[in-house]
């Protein structure tokens, strides 16, 4: 088992842009690592330059105390598994999984007997001697994870190893990966998009965007607590409400959120108050969940918002109503969104370190603008998502009033950076 570091790792494709940018990130010995984002944001490439399948064009990978930046992947004791694992279409079960085994010098029948022991661990026991083509895609992965796992590698790479999986398939095996993986102590980065697939399984998630690392927490800190209004669009469905509105201090310090032609006031104990007393007349962008909402009967309760019931969906366990509040709504996939990565020469690409150095910097200034500079973020009047009793008698068209729990809201910058984070 060993421990991970990224120590300011960056990736540039030739002749194309920025795929890893400067990225940092310290993974535990024996930790279950997610990382999540959208497509293109960079996972698979930082799993291929931990493999060693990619090359890093600057900063450095370390095993434990082993520098292994340069290192082949053969010497790495790293094993990776990825969206469809390809196996031997020649070799039964059996035969692929011991494979690495007796490629390593191991016999016939050792290996043969670690092979049906891992496959009795992955629920493949009874499939050891069909050949691949017979198998459903959750067994051939099964058989690709075993494969993989047979050599006890110090570090297990997954690719979206489920994402060519049935709805069911998916959640089986997906514990099966959280349970084995942490039954072996191996320490384990696991890409993914999707984000029950990050919270279910992942001790932290690192949530990425465009070559770098938003935030990094547990599930619960990304989740509750998220450092950007990206990280709090990213997790969590239905998507949390970015409602674009003005700090507002009174005479007597107390803060209000100004939405418009609505606003809401902080409770005077609430301790993020201390922050934004000093925002007097900023804008900023509030995010709150579609469970930080309440239906109230009485109009005449201070601190509500009224809008109307445009629909209503019905989902089981509870329903999602759209309250159109007329308020701003801001795009949390276009809040503090960098310009378009900069085209880098085949010519920058074989400068020495130091020039490569400049190179990057010369990229990231092109693709991170000063607050000052930056668009306002794309608002539209959108409707409030909020959650109800899946009994609620509301008729579409009727005007509701909302009591906002204004301890579950996150308070944002015009960059989408948290600015009323006090807890972590
Ligand atoms: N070999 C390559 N040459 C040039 N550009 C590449 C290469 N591989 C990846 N890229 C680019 O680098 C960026 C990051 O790609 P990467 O595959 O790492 O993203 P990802 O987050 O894994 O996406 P997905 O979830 O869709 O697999 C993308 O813009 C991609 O087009």
């Amino acid at each position: 088992m060993t421990a991970i570091r990224l120590d300011g790792v960056s990736k540039v494709f030739e002749g194309e842009h920025l795929a890893v940018d400067e990225l940092s990130l310290d993974v535990a010995d024996g930790e279950f690592m997610v990382l999540l984002g959208p497509s293109g944001c960079g996972k698979t490439t930082l799993l291929r330059m931990i493999a060693g399948l990619e090359r890093v064009t600057a900063g450095e990978v370390w095993f434990g105390r082993t520098n292994g930046t340069r290192l082949p992947p053969k010497d790495r004791q790293v094993a990776m598994v990825f969206q469809t694992g390809a196996l031997y279409p020649n070799r039964t079960v059996r035969e692929n999984i011991m494979f690495p085994l007796q490629i390593a010098g191991q016999d016939d029948h050792d290996a043969s007997s670690t092979a049906a022991g891992l496959a009795q661990i992955l629920s493949i026991g009874s499939v050891l001697d069909r050949m691949p083509r017979t198998l459903s895609g959750g067994q051939r992965q099964r058989v690709a994870i075993g494969r993989a796992l047979v050599r006890r590698p110090n570090v297990f790479l997954l690719d979206e190893p489920l994402s060519n999986l049935d709805a069911t398939m998916r959640t089986e095996l997906r514990q099966e990966i959280g349970a084995m993986t942490r039954d072996l102590n191996v320490t384990t980065l696991y890409v993914t998009h999707d984000q029950v697939e990050a919270l279910t399984l992942a001790d932290r998630i690192a949530v990425m965007r465009d070559g770098r690392i938003e935030d990094v927490g547990t599930p619960a800190q990304v989740y509750n607590d998220p450092a950007t209004a990206f990280v709090a669009g990213f997790l969590g469905a239905p998507r949390i409400n970015l409602l674009s509105a003005t700090v507002r201090v009174t005479a007597h310090h107390r803060v209000a959120l100004d939405f418009g032609a609505q606003s809401i006031g902080l409770d005077p104990s609430d301790r993020r108050s201390l922050i934004l007393r000093h925002h007097d007349g900023v804008q900023v962008i509030v995010g709150a969940r579609s469970n930080a909402f309440r239906v109230i009967t009485n109009e005449d309760v201070a601190n509500q918002l009224t809008g109307t019931l445009r629909a209503f969906e019905f989902h089981g366990q509870q329903s999602i109503a759209f309250v159109e509040c007329g308020i701003e709504a801001v795009n949390p996939d276009q809040v503090g969104q960098p310009r378009p990565m900069h085209a880098v020469s085949p010519q920058d690409m074989m400068a020495p370190a130091s020039l490569l150095t400049r190179v990057l910097s010369r990229i990231r200034s092109g693709r991170t603008t000063a607050p000052a500079e930056l668009p306002p973020p794309t608002h539209r009047r959108a409707d409030l998502v909020i959650e109800l009793p899946a009994d609620a008698d509301l008729r579409r068209g009727s005007r509701i009033h909302l009591a906002m729990d204004t301890t579950r809201i996150h308070i944002f910058d015009q960059t989408g950076c948290r600015v009323d984070r006090i807890t972590r």
